[in-house]
């Protein structure tokens, strides 16, 4: 598989504040990346450092085998941000023409429109006229204009209503499908989860967590196990907590339950040690509260 982007122990600081602290990841050619995280984790810097336009305190970043500012890479890229300004004065049509004029290679006209839910009635209207929506629309046709195989979206769905988010995504599987890689950065594990093939869960600057949507999620999510008990005693609770990866044990609605990343070890050493317990479930914990503890920790540690 062709690598696409290398990070190669990528740090970042900026005067006391270590954004990004030794990062490294490489990225394949037609996947779909998400950089998640929450606010202030160190997402925006990570892709401006992909972009060059940061560069990095230390480590190296290769994007086509290149430094990211090579003029053969600039003709590779394309990348939509979190502020989106637009040229005055200008028609929607005029943006556009501009933008494909300034790339060997530039995306069909017609392709471009389509694929980025301008209408044509849009074309025609001052660039600065548009709605915030509609500049979203715009700002994702000017990222495609020279027909990228790299592109970089930062939040790209802020601001966008259900409709116009669920065309941008299926945009982006159809750029993917072509062969084309896109990195994207989000807030959201729903649309990391939904959108990605593969997605880099950063805090505080470091990479917790790299792998599927799948394998993040079994990795975020405690399970536990729960059952009732009829000879509860102090020996019974210490038995419990000498249970395999045992990180909790507490009542809740008339149970008893004990979070662990080992289920299956503690049920074994359950049965084995013959613990008076009776009516065992199995529980995968809940996907939003895992990834919203996360986010919190991050919050009362900046
Ligand atoms: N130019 C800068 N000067 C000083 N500190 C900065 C600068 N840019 C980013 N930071 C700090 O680096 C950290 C990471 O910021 P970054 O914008 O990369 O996070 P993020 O994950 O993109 O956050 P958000 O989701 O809020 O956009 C934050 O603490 C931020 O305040």
């Amino acid at each position: 598989m062709e690598v696409v982007v290398e990070m190669k122990q990528i740090s970042k600081s900026f005067k006391e504040k270590k954004a990004v602290d030794n990062i490294s990841f490489n990225i394949q050619k037609g996947s779909i990346v998400a950089i998640l995280g929450p606010n202030g984790a160190g997402k925006t810097t990570t892709l401006s450092m992909m972009l060059g336009m940061l560069e990095p305190t230390q480590g190296d970043v290769k994007i086509f085998g290149r430094h990211p500012k090579d003029i053969a890479v600039r003709e590779k890229i394309g990348a939509m941000l979190q502020q989106v300004s637009v040229i005055d004065r200008l028609k929607v049509r005029e943006v556009l023409e501009l933008f494909r004029s300034y790339y060997p290679h530039p995306m069909e006209m017609e392709y471009l429109i389509n694929l980025t839910g301008l209408t044509p009635s849009d074309l025609n209207r001052y660039a600065e006229k548009l709605s915030g929506g509609q500049k979203r629309c715009l700002s994702f046709a000017l990222a495609l204009a020279g027909n990228p195989d790299l592109i970089f979206f930062d939040e790209p769905t802020v601001g966008l209503d259900t409709t116009a988010r669920r065309r941008f995504w299926d945009s982006i599987r159809q750029l993917s499908n072509q062969g084309k890689t896109v990195v994207f950065t989000t807030h959201y594990l729903q649309e990391a989860d939904d959108a990605a093939d593969r997605i880099l869960l950063i805090s505080r600057g470091t990479l917790v967590a790299d792998g599927t949507p799948e394998e993040i999620k079994a990795r975020i999510v405690k399970r536990s196990l729960s059952f009732l008990s009829d000879q509860d005693s102090p020996e019974f609770r210490r038995q419990l907590q000498a249970l395999p990866d045992i990180s909790e044990c507490y009542d809740k609605d008339g149970r008893i339950h004990v979070t662990t990343d080992d289920t299956d070890s503690a049920l074994a050493a359950i049965f084995i040690g013959r613990l008076p317990v009776r009516d065992v479930r199995i529980d995968q914990g809940r996907l939003d509260e895992a990834f919203e503890q996360l986010t919190q920790n991050q919050e009362e540690a900046v």
